[in-house]
Order: C-alpha cells, then structure tokens, then sequence
C-alpha cells in the first residue's frame, strides 16, 4: 500500500510536471476570454459529473465567494448543484439534458461555459456545450485523455486545455489547478493586489 501511494505522489507531479510544459498558453487564453467576458457583463455557467461536478462547483464557489484576495463578487453558476432541476430534468426527459436545458435557459450571448470531462465523452457535458453553441456562448473545455468528442466540438473562439494523462483521477488532480490557475488570472487582471497586499 505504502509503495502504491507513494507511486501515486509520484504520478501527479509528474502529471503536473508535464502540464505546467504545454498548457499555460491555452490557459491564459481561457483566462482572458473569461475577464473580457466580465468586464462585459457576462457570466460563467460550469458543468460536469461526479468529481468534475465537484471542480465545477469549486470554480464557481471562487468566483461569487473570493479566491485569495478580497474582491467583489463575480457572476458564476454551477450547473450541477439544483437537485430538483437535475433529477426533474433526468426524470422527464434524459440524463444526457440535465445541463443542456439549464443552458438554454441561462445562457446569454457572451456568456462562457466552463464544461469539465476528463475523458471528454461525457454526454450530458456535450450537450451543455451544443446548447452553448445555440445561444451564442464561448466554451472553456478541460479535458483529458485524447479530449474525446469533446476536442471535435471546439471552434478557434474556444479553448480546449487537455491534462496530458489517461487516468481520471490525475487529470482531475490538474484540472483543480488549472481552475487555481484561472481564478488568480482573473484576479490578477481584474484586481490588481496593492503592493504589499499579499
Ligand atoms: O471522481 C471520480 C474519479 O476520480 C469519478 O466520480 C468521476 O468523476 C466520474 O466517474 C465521472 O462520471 C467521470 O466523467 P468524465 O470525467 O469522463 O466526464
Ligand atoms: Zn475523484
């Protein structure tokens, strides 16, 4: 067990090791897309299932909360987190629709969808992300794996940021910090800290 644990740590670093080499940019890229869509009134809808339900709820927590630093609070919902909606929805008419209905009736022109998969494949995530399409939204997709259909849905107005791992439980190891990662960006360019702040 110890030595299974130990390979674990190992794992992880690693895993970060080799995302902190290709994913800054496409990182960065999420994270301005994000701040325009701020300053221009818009919000973040965040979705996905089990961990990643989790991940999506963690980002919007630290967007209408804080993250670091005292700042106002910023737009985000969770699409995970309204059981009624989501059993009602998965009762009537599909699993696959939980989010995509929330979308469509949440959604403004403008406004980003944070849709979160590590293998890509999950199909209540895609439909959130057609319906996203539908209502003239920008999508941030982090994914894992080789970003399953998910990658194929992605236009040059989206940014895909995919951990470079085939195990779920690592990608979602990174996938946390890319969400970090996202909130001090924003922060950073929205909230410049005083020096001496921090
Ligand atoms: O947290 C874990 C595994 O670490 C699980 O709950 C995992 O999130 C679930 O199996 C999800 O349904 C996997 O979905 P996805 O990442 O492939 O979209
Ligand atoms: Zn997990």
């Amino acid at each position: 067990m110890i030595e299974n644990i130990k390979a674990n740590f190992t794992e992880s670093i690693q895993t970060k090791i080799a995302a902190s080499e290709i994913l800054p940019e496409a990182i960065e890229k999420a994270a301005m897309m994000m701040v325009e869509a701020l300053i221009r009134g818009n919000k973040i809808l965040s979705c996905g299932n089990g961990g990643s339900a989790g991940d999506a709820q963690h980002f919007s927590s630290e967007m209408l909360n804080r993250y670091e630093r005292d700042r106002p609070s910023l737009p985000a919902i969770a699409l995970s987190t309204d059981t009624s909606t989501l059993t009602s929805i998965a009762n009537d008419y599909s699993y696959d629709e939980v989010f995509a209905k929330q979308v469509r009736a949440l959604g403004q022109p403008g406004d980003i969808l944070l849709a979160i998969s590590t293998s890509g494949n999950s199909r209540n995530v895609i439909a959130a992300m057609e319906a996203a399409l539908s209502r003239d939204m920008t999508i941030v997709a982090l994914t894992g794996k080789d970003g399953g259909e998910m990658a194929g849905f992605l236009s040059e107005h989206d940014v895909e940021i995919r951990v470079p791992s085939n195990r779920t439980a690592r990608i979602q190891e990174v996938h946390l910090l890319v969400i970090h990662n996202l909130c001090e960006c924003i922060d950073d360019s929205l909230f410049p800290a005083d020096h001496g702040d921090e």
